[in-house]
């Protein structure tokens, strides 16, 4: 059974139409990359997913229930997590702080500074610990905020444009990351532009356009596939 599914999903924005009978789904342990030209309609999928927007109509099922019309914090409590690309860090707070305001709802004493500790390690931030949040680089704040959104133990974890504005060796390390993640049994879905990071981690792509899906495979079938190239033509890099 899929861990997500989205039957017959629409949403309007007035008079346009942003989400266009969208059958989606996620198998529980897979990385599943979205991507799709500038406007397709993944961020708004994103947002129906959390429940940040609600559809038009159509329904999504999640881990066994309906959840079409929960609330964010109960998708949440659900296990299911998100970063997003603007950062929600506080920047004026030690980096280890900022594990220890995502943590200590869960954890407290000894096994609070553990997991952070665990955290810290599994983000590549050990050495940056008791550096202030607003200091690290690009790609370490991405990975802070990466730290915040799995503190809650996600079932499943999306990813907005988790690499943008990385480096290449950023770039790599982040999917390295996503694929520990991964093998610790979380469902992840990334909407991503870049190309080399997709090939990196999806078990899966589906491709986006003007609010439909359009093709869905590996990434050699999305790379190999004509019809795909084609609507990405005439479009400006994007990043
Ligand atoms: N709240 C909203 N109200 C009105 N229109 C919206 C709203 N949110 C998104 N749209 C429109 O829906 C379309 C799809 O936007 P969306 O952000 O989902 O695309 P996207 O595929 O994520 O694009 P990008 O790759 O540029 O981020 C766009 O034309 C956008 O202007």
């Amino acid at each position: 059974m899929a861990l997500l599914q989205t039957s017959g999903l629409n949403k309007h924005f007035g008079g346009l139409h942003v989400t266009n009978d969208v059958n989606f789904d996620l198998q529980p342990g897979e990385i599943h990359c979205l991507i799709g030209p500038n406007g397709a309609g993944k961020s708004t999928l994103f947002r129906l997913i959390l429940g940040e927007h609600l559809p038009s109509s159509g329904t999504i099922h999640y881990d066994g229930t309906d959840i079409t019309t929960a609330k964010p914090f109960q998708r949440i409590r659900k296990g299911i997590s998100v970063k997003f690309q603007v950062p929600g860090i506080f920047k004026a707070l030690k980096v280890r702080q900022n594990l220890e305001i995502a943590l200590q709802h869960h954890l407290e004493g000894h096994s609070l500074g553990e997991e952070i500790d665990r955290l810290l390690e599994f983000l590549n931030l050990t050495d940056a610990a008791d550096q202030l949040a607003g200091n690290l680089s690009h790609g370490q704040k991405q990975w802070l905020e990466i730290g915040m959104a799995i503190s809650l133990k996600p079932k499943l974890l999306l990813l907005d444009e988790p690499t943008a504005g990385m480096t290449p060796d950023e770039t790599f390390a982040t999917g390295e990351m996503v694929q520990r993640l991964n093998a610790d049994g979380v469902t992840v879905l990334a909407v991503e532009h870049d190309m080399a990071f997709v090939r990196q981690i999806a078990q899966r792509v589906t491709v986006l356009h003007f609010g439909r899906i359009f093709a869905q495979g590996t990434i050699d079938d999305i790379v190999a596939d004509e019809r795909v190239a084609a609507i990405y033509l005439g479009e400006g890099h994007h990043d």
